[in-house]
This record gives C-alpha cells, sequence and structure tokens, in this order.
C-alpha cells in the first residue's frame, strides 16, 4: 500500500497490475478488500457513508471482504438465511445464523485477515421481511485482531487453489450493529423502522456485476500467461525428427501443436478486446444507474454474466490446453501453468456458478427475442435477432470479416429461435411456465455460448476496422481475428451447418483456412506472445522464460526441492530400512523351515 502511494500509482488498473506483479502466483489476501469491499462501499453506500468508510479501506485501516454465501445457499440469493432485524429502541440490527445451513461459508479473507465484512442479510424491520440488503459488520477488534464477541469464525480448509485467500465461515450470535451500518444508497430504514425501497431491488446486486465484468479480464490475463509458457515451451523444445533422419524438430512445426496452441493465442487477443470493451459498457451503464437510469441495466447485467461464464470456461479450457501441450514438464509446478489453473478455475464457479449465470443471460436473450418477434426495436447488440433465417452465407476463400460475422449472427439467431420456440411448444402442451423453461435451457445454454462467442468475434472486428493501426501489426491482427474466428466454425460446425446455411464448398474453404492461418502465423507465434510483455517474475515458470534457458531452470529448481536437503530422508529409517529388515528375517525363517 505504502509503496503504491510511493509510486505515485493513483489508478485502480494501476494498482491491480501493481498487486499482481508484487503477488505474481499467490493471490493476494487483500483481492477481494480492494477489488469488491471498498467498490462496494463507494457504489452502495449513501454519500455520507462512502465518505466515513472509503477512506478507512483505502487507507487500509479498515480491512474487509464480502460475505454473502452461505453453506445452504450461494446461487439464489433470495434463499439466504442470515437475518438482519431492526431494533428501533436501540438503532440497531440485530444479525443472527438461525440455522446450521444460514453459516456463512466461503467469505475470502474472513478467516484470519479481515476485520470488517460486508455481509448480505435478510432484512426485517416492523415484523416484514424486505429481502436481502448489505451491511457493513464489524467482525474483529480494532486494537488486537480478536473476534467480536457474538460471532464465530474460521477457515473452511484446504481448497484446490486460491491458497492466497483465507476463505472462512462465519456465524452470528444475535450480533447488533449500529442502524446507519445498512448500506442505504438505494434503500433505507428510518429510525422508526419505515423501509424506503429501492428503484429496483436488484440494485443490491451491483457489486456481483461489477466483479463479473473483472473476471472476464481476469479470463485474458490468465489463458494468455499460459499460452506465453506453451508457445516459448514450444519454440525451444525439440522432440522426433520431423524429416526422418533431420535433426529434431521444435515442437512448434508440428501442425498438431499449432492447432492447439494458436487459437488459443488468437483467444487471448480476442478477450483482451473484450474484456475492454466490457469494461467501457459497464462503465458506461454504471454512471448511468448511478445517476438513476436504468433503463440498461437488464442488458448490462445479461452481459456480464454471459461473457464472465463464456470467457473463464473457455480460458480454463485452454490453459488445461496449453499445459498438455508442454508434456511432462507441464506438469511439473516449475512450469507455473498448474497454479495459473488453480487460482482461475474457481471463476467458473464464483462470483455466479457459470450455468447459472449463462441462464441468466438467455432468460434475457428470451425476452428480447419476443420483442423482435412483436416488430420492437431491440438494443444494438441484440438486434442479430431479428436476423432473415433464410439467408445462406456468401463467404468466399477471402473469408472475410463480413461473412464471418454474418455466420456467427446467422449461428446464435438460429438457435436463440430453436430454444425460444421449444419454449414455447413447452406452453402450448399445457407446461406451466417454469417447467417450460426448465425443459428448454440446455438449448438455451448452447444458444447463449453462441451468443457470447458473436459478441467476441464481432468486437474484435469492429476495433480492427475502427483502430488506427499500422499495416504490419494490422495484417497479423488481422490473421489472429481470422483464426479465432474461422477456428470457431471448424470446431462447432455443426451449429453453423444445421441448416445449411453454409455449402459442402464453403465448408472445405473453411477447413482449409484453418490451416493455412497456423502456418500464416508461425513465423510470428513468439513475437505474439513476447507482445504481452509479461515478466519472467510474474509467469514463474521455466518453461516460459523469456530467455528460452529452460532446461538450466528446470535443473536449478529440481535442486531445489526440500526434499533435496538430505541425501536420505527419515522416511528410510522409519519404514524402508525396517520393512526390509523385517522382510530379510522372513526369508531367514523360511530358508530354516
Ligand atoms: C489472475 C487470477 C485472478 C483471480 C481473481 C482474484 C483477484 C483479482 C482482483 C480483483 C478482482 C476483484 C475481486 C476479487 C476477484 C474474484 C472474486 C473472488 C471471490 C468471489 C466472491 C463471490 O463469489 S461473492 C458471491 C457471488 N455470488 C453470486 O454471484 C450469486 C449468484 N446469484 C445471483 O446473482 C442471483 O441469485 C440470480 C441472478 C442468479 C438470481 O437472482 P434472483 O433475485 O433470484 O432474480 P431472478 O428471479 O432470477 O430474476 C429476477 C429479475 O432480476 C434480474 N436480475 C437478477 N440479477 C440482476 C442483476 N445483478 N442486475 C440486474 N438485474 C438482475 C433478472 O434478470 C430478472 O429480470 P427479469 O424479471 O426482467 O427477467
Ligand atoms: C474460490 C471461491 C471463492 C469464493 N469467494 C466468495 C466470497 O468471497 N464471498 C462469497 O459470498 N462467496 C464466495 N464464494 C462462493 C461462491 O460465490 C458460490 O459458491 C457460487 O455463487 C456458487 O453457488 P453455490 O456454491 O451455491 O453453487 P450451486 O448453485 O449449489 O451449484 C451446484 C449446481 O447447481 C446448479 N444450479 C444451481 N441453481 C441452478 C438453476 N437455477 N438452474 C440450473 N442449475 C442450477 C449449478 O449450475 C451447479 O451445477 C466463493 C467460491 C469459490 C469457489
Amino acid at each position: 500500500m505504502d509503496r503504491m502511494e510511493e509510486l505515485g500509482f493513483r489508478s485502480e488498473t494501476d494498482r491491480q497490475i501493481f498487486r499482481e506483479a508484487a503477488a505474481p502466483v499467490e493471490l493476494s489476501p487483500f483481492g477481494l478488500h480492494s477489488g469488491m469491499f471498498v467498490p462496494t462501499l463507494e457504489r452502495q453506500g449513501t454519500p455520507e457513508q462512502s465518505r466515513k468508510w472509503v477512506p478507512l479501506g483505502k487507507s487500509f485501516k479498515m480491512i474487509g471482504t464480502y460475505a454473502q454465501t452461505e453453506l445452504g445457499h450461494g446461487t439464489f440469493i433470495r434463499g439466504l438465511e442470515t437475518t438482519a432485524t431492526f431494533d428501533p429502541e436501540t438503532q440497531e440490527f440485530i444479525l443472527d445464523s438461525p440455522t446450521l445451513s444460514s453459516i456463512k461459508y466461503w467469505p475470502g479473507n474472513v478467516a484470519k485477515t479481515v476485520n470488517h465484512c460486508l455481509v448480505m442479510a435478510q432484512l426485517y424491520t416492523q415484523g416484514k421481511c424486505h429481502g436481502t440488503h448489505l451491511f457493513l459488520v464489524q467482525v474483529r477488534n480494532m486494537e488486537d485482531h480478536t473476534i467480536m464477541p457474538g460471532l464465530e469464525i474460521g477457515d473452511i480448509g484446504p481448497k484446490l487453489g486460491f491458497d492466497g485467500v483465507d476463505n472462512g465461515f462465519m456465524r452470528f450470535n444475535k450480533y447488533r450493529i449500529p442502524r446507519m451500518n445498512m448500506l442505504m444508497r438505494y434503500a433505507k430504514v428510518l429510525e422508526n423502522g419505515d423501509y424506503i425501497k429501492p428503484k429496483n431491488a436488484k440494485l443490491t446486486y451491483g457489486a456481483m456485476v461489477m466483479i463479473r465484468v473483472f473476471i472476464v479480464m481476469d479470463a485474458f490475463k490468465t489463458l494468455s500467461r499460459a499460452a506465453v509458457i506453451a508457445v516459448r515451451y514450444s519454440a525451444v523444445r525439440r522432440q522426433s525428427e520431423l524429416r526422418p533422419g533431420g535433426e529434431e524438430a521444435q515442437v512448434m512445426d508440428y501442425q498438431t501443436q499449432q492447432y492447439k496452441l494458436f487459437p488459443l493465442l488468437a483467444t487471448s487477443y480476442a478477450f483482451l478486446l473484450a474484456a475492454e470493451g466490457m469494461s467501457q459498457i459497464y462503465a458506461k451503464i454504471s454512471s448511468d444507474i448511478e445517476r438513476g437510469n436504468l433503463e440498461d441495466m437488464p442488458q448490462l447485467h445479461a452481459l456480464a454474466c454471459g461473457l464472465k461464464a463464456f470467457c473463464t470456461w473457455v480460458a480454463c479450457e485452454g490453459i488445461e490446453v496449453c499445459r498438455m501441450s508442454c508434456g511432462g514438464h507441464g506438469y511439473s509446478h516449475a512450469s507455473g501453468i498448474p497454479k495459473i489453473y488453480a487460482n482461475i478455475v474457481g471463476a467458473c464457479t464464483y462470483e455466479g456458478e457459470n450455468t447459472v449465470m449463462m441462464l441468466q443471460t438467455a432468460r434475457y436473450l428470451s425476452k428480447c427475442y419476443i420483442r423482435g418477434q412483436r416488430g420492437e426495436s431491440l438494443p444494438e447488440l441484440i438486434q442479430y435477432l431479428t436476423t432473415d433465417l433464410n439467408v445462406k452465407s456468401t463467404l468466399g476463400e477471402d473469408c472475410s470479416f463480413e461473412s464471418l460475422v454474418a455466420a456467427y449472427s446467422h449461428r446464435a439467431a438460429r438457435m436463440v429461435a430453436v430454444a425460444c420456440k421449444l419454449q414455447q411448444t413447452n406452453k402450448k402442451k399445457g407446461m406451466a411456465g417454469h417447467d417450460a423453461w426448465n425443459k428448454s435451457t440446455v438449448p438455451f445454454i448452447a444458444a447463449t455460448k453462441a451468443h457470447c462467442h458473436l459478441f467476441i468475434v464481432r468486437n474484435f472486428v469492429t476495433i480492427l476496422s475502427q483502430k488506427k493501426i499500422d499495416p504490419a501489426t494490422h495484417n497479423v491482427l488481422s490473421q489472429l481475428c481470422t483464426l479465432y474466428a474461422v477456428y470457431g466454425i471448424v470446431e462447432n460446425m455443426g451449429e453453423f451447418m444445421q441448416d445449411g446455411y453454409f455449402n459442402q464448398d464453403q465448408v472445405s474453404i473453411l477447413n482449409r483456412k484453418v490451416l493455412a492461418l497456423l502456418e500464416d502465423i508461425r513465423p510470428n507465434a513468439v513475437a505474439l506472445v513476447d507482445a504481452f510483455d509479461y515478466p519472467d517474475h510474474l509467469l514463474q515458470s521455466c518453461l516460459g522464460r523469456y530467455d528460452g534457458q529452460v532446461y538450466e531452470a528446470l535443473y536449478e529448481y529440481s535442486k531445489s526441492s526440500p526434499l533435496n536437503n538430505t541425501d536420505i530422508h527419515s522416511s528410510y529409517y522409519n519404514y524402508i530400512r525396517p520393512m526390509m529388515q523385517k522382510r530379510s528375517e522372513s526369508k531367514n525363517i523360511s530358508a530354516k523351515l
């Protein structure tokens, strides 16, 4: 913190980059404090509350986290059981965990690090429940960090990853906080207990939308780091004979290795641009919301949910491909890839389980489809839903951006229409609305993935057509953009072909194009990963080192293994030698017999 002040880092982006550089492989125990706790105080607190608490948070006098999930509920926020009951006599809220399943469980850094939490609880006042609201709760003594009386707090135990974060549990026993500790920007409880409701109950969910936007960038960061490691290693690693009798080939010269890695390189660039585009849309709509204009709130929610789910799913699958493309050394922590995977794969679950998030977007697409069918105007990003599905592709040998975007628009429009028609058919069969919905959710998930894929392809193409980029760079980025789009079609051909949108010749063109692009990108592959400019300190990888001294690094890494501190390990004396002696004695006995 002080170091950031000394270095003059003012923007949150710069501070985040510094934090990641300072703690490259372990997530910071203050990630949630800076990334969720403080921004939520700023956005969900009244101006007075923000003025009081935000400086304390930014100066780390108050260290907090976001405590919403419980043992029994994470996804279904309306089902949360923690209660906050207003006591007008004392002007306090009484927080309570009435059941075992209501115990707060998973909140990051609650176990040992934070002294405050933003707690999501069911608000009760004047005997009535008004749904979930956020409350600022002091959980540890500010003098000696002991747990406040009335609270039980602990660590939840080892996890797949996220080792730098002490996820914990927290149980409230009639724990009192001041009335003014309810975040009251949108909803209020007056001194007499009267409840003033917000313009939209989902404004309380705003913190989650913000993090989902952050996570799209995290998907780029983690996938691109794995791609840097795998591509650099593939340039250094020589294995097997490509030409009989010739020298062993760089594994990057095998077409299969290129087909594994270059689309992931293209995806990394696509996700960076998508994350930037998502952040711009978030900045615009969230500022409208803060000014009271909630018109685009549903569109923001749907986009943030969909991209968070789509990008984290693809990134995690891609990171695994990068690991496996490094052979045995990829499986070692020396590669740096297992830690990247372990830290980001949780993002498919936290901040909204991906399937649930996709279904939120699907619900929005379903409503937009109906509006489109009625001829109503649709937001620009959704207007493709009214695409004429009788049109066939005009794709030619050049695989133009226009024909590729048209293909993705057609695929998404067709798939949304299929899912909506199934939902409508279910209703016509007499199903209740919720059953008609549930019995169409599998096609809706597929359609929503197509919707997100379209957003990313279209965004990449738009930026290349709008930004002023020098011709040489534009040419290479255009190759990456084309590879991302053509690879996506080849890998999902069935969804593009189901209604005969492409003819057989066009399918052949696409299959040829994806292989030709691998050759086009091969000469620039290392330069394209170097362009991310990740320092070795951040990658923490013997395989992805900038100097390519892989074997020297692996040898030094291995020698530093703690197991090498002694030649003979204690297990020999404690287990192996006694076992061998026992065997030899029994052998002597059997020999005598
Ligand atoms: C390099 C490695 C990086 C790793 C990251 C680490 C550090 C990075 C540093 C900084 C980043 C920042 C922070 C830290 C990073 C990571 C985070 C770490 C931990 C994660 C923390 C958490 O997990 S917090 C808990 C998250 N929990 C959830 O997200 C719960 C998900 N559930 C929900 O959101 C809701 O229950 C729901 C949306 C699924 C359903 O809500 P419900 O109330 O039931 O509403 P519905 O009935 O479904 O819909 C009604 C109506 O409301 C609309 N709606 C719903 N939500 C919203 C919303 N948020 N905004 C706007 N509108 C909403 C919905 O669309 C419906 O509308 P219609 O009626 O019109 O259809
Ligand atoms: C690393 C990590 C860090 C976390 N940090 C925090 C934190 O700091 N603060 C915090 O409050 N929480 C935190 N969480 C909790 C996290 O937010 C929840 O785990 C997440 O929201 C998923 O909810 P759940 O666990 O209830 O999953 P569930 O919803 O129980 O998921 C189980 C299955 O049910 C399915 N499912 C659920 N609802 C539906 C539906 N409506 N339709 C179809 N399928 C459905 C899901 O798709 C999934 O396959 C963290 C979790 C992890 C893994």
